[in-house]
């Protein structure tokens, strides 16, 4: 049986018929067993009082290094989604062999095929796996991450060039700064740190970084089931650690278990060849805009929910004890909409239901129309083919092909109704959401680490945004796997100005390092 879940799955309108992939269930999983940890080994936590105090001390004296690191990576513009940067993806994961191989790992680089963009197969960038020790009686953590990013231009509304990491006010302004080149390379210098320091590394670690993350990962379930899985890779993995997301707010730390899945959607309306003169031929054409602005405004009312037929039928039942969780968690809904500067928050910003649509429940976003004439000035040409982009988060027990049936469904009746005689096509890539049980020595491991950085027990929480790729490290490894942002909530990600707080990245590599210590004291 194969477990690869993100196809790329089309379905025409008018007369041509769907044509759907296959694929697997989502297994949810409730985190309801318990685990009591039983930590004993007391020589080792005495030797952590002398180690963990000299390797803060070594990465507050190598605070200029990391950010100097930082800025050569951020340099390298490893944006996924538009092939015109594929060089420079190839680039980052050479750039990020050479830096891990300096650590002492061994590394490999993976070839994952192509990708198929406008008929046309382009080169995937490869993924670089590595493996730093392997002493049978340490544990093992395997760690992923990515090293490509959203697209940004300074013309977008950055205040600097966002592929020059800018310090300012505390703050390391940059592309990728915190989504994810800075908790990458946060555990490079965790590494280089207990070197350092002249320590042994508490565990092994195994390495996978990626350049197609925020692209929907492809090929890299592939590569994990059908050729790490059965070669072994992750054997002698105890547990696996993804870095990738960000504290609910700006002064409490999270550890993260659970995260919403996308359906990302191309709904393509043709009308003409080519662009049209609106003087010379608008009355005379159905156009394709109004088309796909018709479908797109039937996708989602002013409030957010979800029009498309039976989207949330098979959304998780929200229980009792679920339901207490929220109550606990430090979030502020006004500071959080002061930080985004929005007129009014949904759900009469309260704080349960707020939290409960970020994580728990799917949102439906529109994202943007290829083929519109976007850039500034008075252009009047009606368009021949329009692309509009919107996407689901899914969340558990939403089947991603169950939701790509149900959208290409919708589209259908709803292009029927509309009885345009142009030409519609809809796609659709999907990743699955993910939870797990935080109630797990690892979990408690994280917070241990995580309180002695920051004095303050860790929020249990979930996100909203997806990484595509953890589901399927957790059913590869059958181990606990475990998000530890590094960033705070108000860097943006995918957005102008994204930041790092140098507070957060140089505390978060001590973190990491304080993390890597407490699993190494995990009993095998
Ligand atoms: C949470 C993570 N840092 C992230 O930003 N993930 C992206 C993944 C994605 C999937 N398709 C496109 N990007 C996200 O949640 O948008
Ligand atoms: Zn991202
Ligand atoms: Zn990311």
């Amino acid at each position: 049986m194969s477990l690869i879940t993100r196809g790329l799955r089309v379905c025409y309108g008018s007369s041509l018929p769907a044509i759907a992939l296959t694929s697997t269930a989502n297994k949810f999983r409730p985190f309801c067993r318990t685990y009591s940890v039983t930590q004993k080994q007391v020589p080792k936590k005495m030797a952590a009082e002398r180690t963990l105090p000299q390797i803060f001390k070594f990465v507050d004296k190598n605070a200029e290094s990391y950010k100097a690191l930082l800025k050569e990576a951020v340099a390298i513009p490893s944006v996924s989604c538009d092939p015109k940067y594929r060089d420079d993806c190839v680039r980052m994961v050479h750039w990020m062999q050479d830096k891990l191989q300096e650590v002492g790992a061994s590394t490999e680089l993976r070839d994952v095929g192509y990708q198929t963009i406008d008929d046309k197969q382009i080169k995937l960038p490869p993924v670089l796996i590595g493996s730093l020790g392997n002493v049978p009686t340490k544990n093992t953590i395997c760690v992923y991450g990515h090293l490509d990013v959203q697209p940004a231009l300074k013309s977008d509304g950055w205040e600097t060039e966002p592929f020059d990491l800018q310090e300012r006010n505390g703050k390391l302004y940059g592309r990728g700064s915190t989504d994810d080149k800075g908790p990458v390379l946060g555990w490079l210098h965790a590494i280089n740190a207990y070197k350092g320091i002249g320590e042994e590394l508490p565990v092994n670690l195994k390495f996978i970084f990626e350049c197609m993350e925020e692209s929907g990962s492809e090929g890299l379930d592939e590569l994990l089931m059908e050729k790490l899985k059965p070669e072994g890779f992750f054997d002698n993995v105890d547990y696996v650690c993804i870095s990738d997301n960000y504290w609910l707010g700006t002064t409490k730390p999270c550890i993260t278990y659970g995260l919403r899945g996308i359906s990302y959607y191309f709904l393509e309306v043709e009308c003409a060849k080519m662009d049209l003169h609106s003087g010379v031929y608008g009355g005379t054409v159905h156009e394709a805009m109004s088309d796909l602005i018709y479908l797109m405004n039937t996708l989602v009312d002013k409030d957010g929910k979800i029009l498309i037929t039976d989207v949330y039928k098979s959304v998780a039942p929200l229980v009792e004890s679920e339901k207490k969780l929220y109550n606990s968690i430090d979030f502020d809904p006004e500071a959080y909409r002061q930080s985004i500067a929005a007129h009014k928050l949904a759900h009469n910003g309260v704080k349960e239901q707020l939290l409960m649509h970020r994580w728990r429940y799917p949102s439906l976003s529109l994202h943007g129309i290829e083929g519109a004439a976007f850039q500034p000035g008075a252009k009047t040409v009606i368009p021949g083919k329009v692309i509009g982009k919107f996407s689901i988060r899914i969340v558990p027990n939403q089947e991603p092909e169950e939701i790509e049936q149900l959208v290409f469904d919708y589209i259908n009746k709803k292009w029927a109704e509309r009885g345009s005689p142009n030409k519609m096509r809809i796609t659709a890539q999907s990743g699955r959401a993910w939870t797990e049980n935080p109630n797990h020595p690892h979990y408690q491991a994280a917070a241990r680490a995580t309180k002695l950085i920051y004095q303050t027990d860790p929020d249990m929480s979930r996100e909203g945004g997806s990484i595509p790729v953890t589901i399927t490290l957790q059913e590869a490894s059958s181990r606990n796997v475990l998000l530890l942002p590094m960033g705070a909530g108000d860097d943006m990600a995918h957005s102008q100005n994204e930041k790092l707080n140098v507070r957060n990245y140089i505390e978060g590599i001590k973190l990491f390092a304080a993390y890597l210590y407490e699993v190494g004291i995990l009993p095998k």
